[in-house]
Order: C-alpha cells, then sequence, then structure tokens
C-alpha cells in the first residue's frame, strides 16, 4: 500500500463548517492528507459572526498533541487560531519535541467578521515562540501590520513586512496576503532570497469565511506530499481562487468558500505567478 501523507490542525473550532478545524480537515481530505487535529478552543460562530468562544484547559491541549505525537507523527503541522500565549507556548514545546519538519504558520488574530480571536498580549507571542519554527507565515494585511507594527499601504509596504518577518523575526518564508488589498488578489511570498507573486483576479463576493484557513490547509497538506514551498503556495493560491470564484451561497451572512464543483485545470488559468 502507498504511503498516506499525514497532515495535523492545531486550531479552534467552526461548528458552521466554514473555518478553522473544520475547513481543514475538509481541505486535507480534498488535497489527499490524512487529517488529524488538536482543538485549541471550541468557538460559536457561523457565516454572521463569532458569538463567544472557550479556550481548552491546557493539560488538555498538551493529551491531545501526545495523542497525535505518539501514535501518528504528521508530517507537516498546521496552526490556526491560538488565542493565548499559553497555548502559544505549549504548541512551540510540543512542535518541537516532536521535531516537526514542516509547520505552516497561520497567525488567526481577527474574524473575518472582525472579531478578535486572540488576546493583544498573543502578538508578541507568536513572534518570541513560533515565528522562528514556521517554514511559513501566511498573515492577511492586518496581522503582518500587528506583526511588524508597521501599517501597509502599499505593495512595497507588503513586500517589506515579508522582509521583515524572514529576516528580523527569523521565520523561513513569510507569505503576505492581499485578499484586504484593492485591485488584483496579489499574495507575496519571500524566502530570504527572493520575492514570488502569486496573483489572482478580485471576485466581488463577501462569501471568503475560511478562506485564510483553506489556504494554509492546502500549503500544509502539499508540504506534506513532499512539495516545495513554492509549489504549494501555487496549489493554494489555485484551490482558495477557485473556491472564491465559485461560491456555494450558504448562510445568512459571509458564507463559506467552495471546496467541489471545479477541475483544477479550470482554474488554472486565474492564476498567474
Ligand atoms: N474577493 C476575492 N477574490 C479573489 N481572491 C481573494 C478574494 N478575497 C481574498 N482572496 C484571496 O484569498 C486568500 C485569503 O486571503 P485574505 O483574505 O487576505 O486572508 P484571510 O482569510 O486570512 O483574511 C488570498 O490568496 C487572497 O488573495
Ligand atoms: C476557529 C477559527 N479560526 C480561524 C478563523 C478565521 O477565518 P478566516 O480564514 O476567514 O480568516 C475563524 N473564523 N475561526
Amino acid at each position: 500500500m502507498t504511503e498516506i501523507a499525514k497532515a495535523l490542525t492545531v486550531a479552534g473550532t467552526d461548528p458552521s463548517g466554514g473555518a478553522g478545524i473544520q475547513a481543514d480537515l475538509k481541505t486535507f481530505q480534498e488535497i489527499g492528507a490524512y487529517g488529524m487535529s488538536v482543538i485549541t478552543s471550541v468557538v460559536s460562530q457561523n457565516t454572521l459572526g463569532v458569538k463567544s468562544f472557550v479556550d481548552l484547559e491546557l493539560d488538555f491541549v498538551e493529551s491531545q498533541f501526545d495523542a497525535v505525537f505518539e501514535d501518528i507523527p504528521p508530517d507537516a503541522v498546521k496552526s490556526g487560531m491560538l488565542s493565548n500565549p499559553e497555548v502559544m507556548a505549549l504548541a512551540a514545546k510540543k512542535m518541537k519535541e516532536a521535531n516537526v519538519a514542516n509547520y505552516v504558520l497561520d497567525p488567526v488574530m481577527i474574524a473575518s467578521s472582525g472579531h478578535a480571536l486572540i488576546s493583544e498580549t498573543a502578538r508578541e507571542t507568536i513572534a518570541r515562540e513560533l515565528l522562528p519554527l514556521a517554514t511559513v507565515v501566511t498573515p492577511n494585511l492586518p496581522e503582518a501590520e500587528a506583526l511588524t507594527n508597521r501599517t501597509i499601504k502599499t505593495v512595497d509596504d507588503m513586500k517589506e513586512a515579508g522582509r521583515i518577518l524572514v529576516e528580523e523575526y527569523g521565520t523561513s518564508a513569510a507569505l503576505i496576503k492581499g485578499g484586504h488589498y484593492e485591485g488584483e488578489a496579489d499574495d507575496y511570498l519571500y524566502d530570504g532570497q527572493t520575492f514570488e507573486k502569486f496573483s489572482a483576479e478580485r471576485f466581488d463576493t463577501k462569501h471568503t469565511h475560511g478562506s485564510g484557513c483553506t489556504y494554509a490547509a492546502v500549503i500544509t497538506a502539499g508540504l506534506a506530499n513532499g512539495k516545495s514551498l513554492y509549489e504549494a503556495v501555487k496549489d493554494g493560491k489555485t484551490y482558495i481562487t477557485a473556491a472564491i470564484s465559485n461560491p456555494l451561497n450558504i448562510g445568512k451572512g459571509q458564507g463559506p468558500t467552495n471546496h467541489w464543483g471545479h477541475r483544477w485545470s479550470d482554474v488554472q488559468p486565474l492564476i498567474r505567478v
């Protein structure tokens, strides 16, 4: 039997199925990786927004990490919602102990609906504990601004944020996502040597709930399958563009992206890299 790639997501939940753990597991399945999860926070949310959330006890989060790592070591790990400094430090400790080789850090701070998903003090901990471990960090513009403590208004600012995250904060690569920018939906990947632009048409839609989670999950599943970071990001951009271009129209608010109903070859022409 062929060996299947194994991917782990460490994140919060979305009972409405569009973001967080639920989006990650659906995406792993679509891409072709065996999906596993460590739940950090249980969130009451839907397409209309976040109602409330409960952080699981640290010991219990640790026990979930141990359950995965002692049994089915993942080929790649993704982290999403880590709502407080303690759970961030724990995730860093467990990944170091397990010698995780491929780590995608989605520095989730604010849901697309505008609700904060982490505490203020947690930003500093992301920089200190998690950025140095990451194969790639995937901030959207507000997250890149918060992490680098700079205002981002131009493409040069986006690139400068990527450079700072790699050269000053010690992450291996940074993908600055332009979903919150204007014009085309352009993302910039900096790996310490070169900038690569991943560009797609911007669709006039509000249905982008979970798009950041899904994008990072494709990258994680790609790395778990042995792809290069460049190839994994290219797949991620292709997948997320398809998923945004063809909305499901589910929910009363900002609906989830669509994981189905398109062949990769159909969406390839939408991407310019
Ligand atoms: N309306 C849109 N049309 C096409 N692509 C989009 C649109 N909105 C976001 N994207 C893309 O979706 C991905 C997620 O982007 P972003 O919205 O920046 O992240 P997040 O979901 O973390 O806030 C990026 O590749 C971004 O360029
Ligand atoms: C548990 C959880 N994690 C992350 C997000 C952000 O979602 P998005 O991908 O839309 O930025 C969310 N709404 N809920």
